[in-house]
Formats: structure tokens, sequence, C-alpha cells
């Protein structure tokens, strides 16, 4: 098998649509997905690299994971469903921490999944994947509700992980450019999400290759973690 040049993880609650972004955008295809267990990993080459994309596992008993699954990370795919705010607010609570193991450059990017379920008419279909059988966003029938989170939701999360990593705004992409909103089921915007993502990270591979930083997971520095009840001070 190929060594991996860089990663790209992706964190999020469960059933936000991790799985189905990476399968519509691997496989071109949305599929039916059972809940991830531990994680797993695809290889993109792009250009002369191998970038390893991991799909973790959102649900709670398998949290201890993420932290590993970012050591070195180039860039974090922070996914939540537009039609739950609580998905969004566990970015900030759950999973965020779990990215102290990234590189110290690491790229965040905030996705916004299941648009193609909201009323929200401001898609125009000739941004949609033109591989994918659906063709538009009106196209696939059920009935739309309002959408729960407003993309200046995911621009605020976007600041607060810059104030938590200590990073300043004029020297990172800007959060309207690093907002993603998605459908995995219509393919809506899932190029157009990994691609940026891809070529923003070219940059840190070369950086990481140059150190000679290692790409891989090592799953024996995984310890459960104990979790206590919150408001104790274990
Ligand atoms: N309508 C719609 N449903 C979606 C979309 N993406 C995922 N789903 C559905 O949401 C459910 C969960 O999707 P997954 O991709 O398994 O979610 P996940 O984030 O990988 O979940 P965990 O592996 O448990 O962390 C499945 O029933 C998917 O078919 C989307 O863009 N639109
Ligand atoms: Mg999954």
């Amino acid at each position: 098998m190929k060594k991996p040049d860089g990663k790209v993880v992706l964190l999020g609650d469960m059933s936000v649509g991790k799985t189905s972004l990476l399968h519509r955008y691997m496989e071109r295809r949305f599929q039916d997905t059972v809940s991830t267990v531990g994680g797993a990993f695809y290889l993109k080459q792009w250009g002369p690299y191998n970038i390893s994309i991991w799909d973790t596992a959102g649900r709670e008993q398998f949290h201890g994971l993420g932290s590993m699954y970012c050591r070195g990370a180039a860039a974090v795919i922070l996914t939540y469903d537009v039609n739950s705010l609580q998905s969004l607010t566990e970015l900030e609570d759950r999973f965020l921490a779990l990215t102290d193991t990234a590189s110290a450059d690491c790229i965040f990017a905030i996705v916004g999944n299941k648009v193609d379920l909201t009323d929200d008419c401001a898609l125009s279909p000739e941004t949609e994947d033109e591989n994918r059988p659906e063709k538009s966003l009106a196209s696939c029938g059920s009935i739309k509700v309002r959408k729960q989170v407003r993309a200046e939701d995911a621009i605020a999360l976007y600041k607060k992980i810059l104030k938590y990593k200590m990073l300043d705004e004029k020297d990172v992409p800007a959060a309207e450019k690093m907002c993603f909103e998605t459908s995995a089921k219509t393919g809506y915007k899932v190029d157009y999400l990994f691609e940026t993502v891809f070529e923003m990270v070219v940059p840190i591979i070369v950086r990481q290759k140059a150190e000679g930083s290692p790409q891989t997971v090592d799953i024996t520095d995984y310890k459960p973690a104990k979790r206590t009840k919150s408001g104790c001070c274990a």
C-alpha cells in the first residue's frame, strides 16, 4: 500500500453524514451506511501526494480515539447537520479539544451537511456534482424544513476555533471560505469541499515531508478516556 504523505480527518457527532460525505466524494454515490466503529480511511492521490482521509466514529463510546486520529493532521473537517443545532454545539464542546494533537498549522473546515432536507432556496444547481444521479436539490422530493443552523453560526464557531488555537484571523483562510454547506445525498458542494481542503493542505504536506513527520495512526497509543460526570473534578 502507498504511504500517505498527509492526513485529513473528519470529526463530528454521530449521524451528521461523515461517512456519506466520504462515500460521495470517493465512490461518487450515496449509499446506506452503518454507524462507524472506530475509524476507517481512504487514500486520495492529489497531484504527486497521497492524502489519507480519515472517517471517525461520532458515537460517544469511541470519543477517546479522536485525538489519536487527529495526530499530525494537516486538516480537520468538523462536520455538523444543518438541521441540528446540537450537532454544531457538540463540535465546540466535544470535538474541538481532540484536535490538540493535529499539526500546529492544521487547516479547519466547518461543514454543515444534509442541506437537501432544508427549504434553503439559495442553492444553485450548477454548483452541484454533475456525475450524481439526482439532478437538483429540488428533485429530492422530500418535505423541506427550515434550516436549524445558520451560516453565521458556523462562522462564529470558526472564529471561536481561531481563538482556541490562538491564531490571528489575518494569518488563516477567511471564515467565509472555510465554512461549507453540503449534501452527501445530492452531491451538492461535496467535491468543492474536499478539493478546497486538499489545495490548502499541500503546503503543509510539503513542510511535514521536509521535517519527516509520521503520517500513520498508532493504535497502541489509545487509552480509553475515563469519563467523569459533568461538574466533577475527578
Ligand atoms: N438527506 C440526507 N441524509 C444524509 C446525508 N448524509 C447522510 N445522510 C443520512 O444520515 C444518516 C447518517 O449518515 P452517516 O454518513 O452514517 O453519518 P456519520 O456521521 O458517519 O455517523 P457515525 O458513523 O455514527 O459517526 C444515514 O441514514 C445517511 O443516509 C445528506 O446529505 N442528506
Ligand atoms: Mg460514519
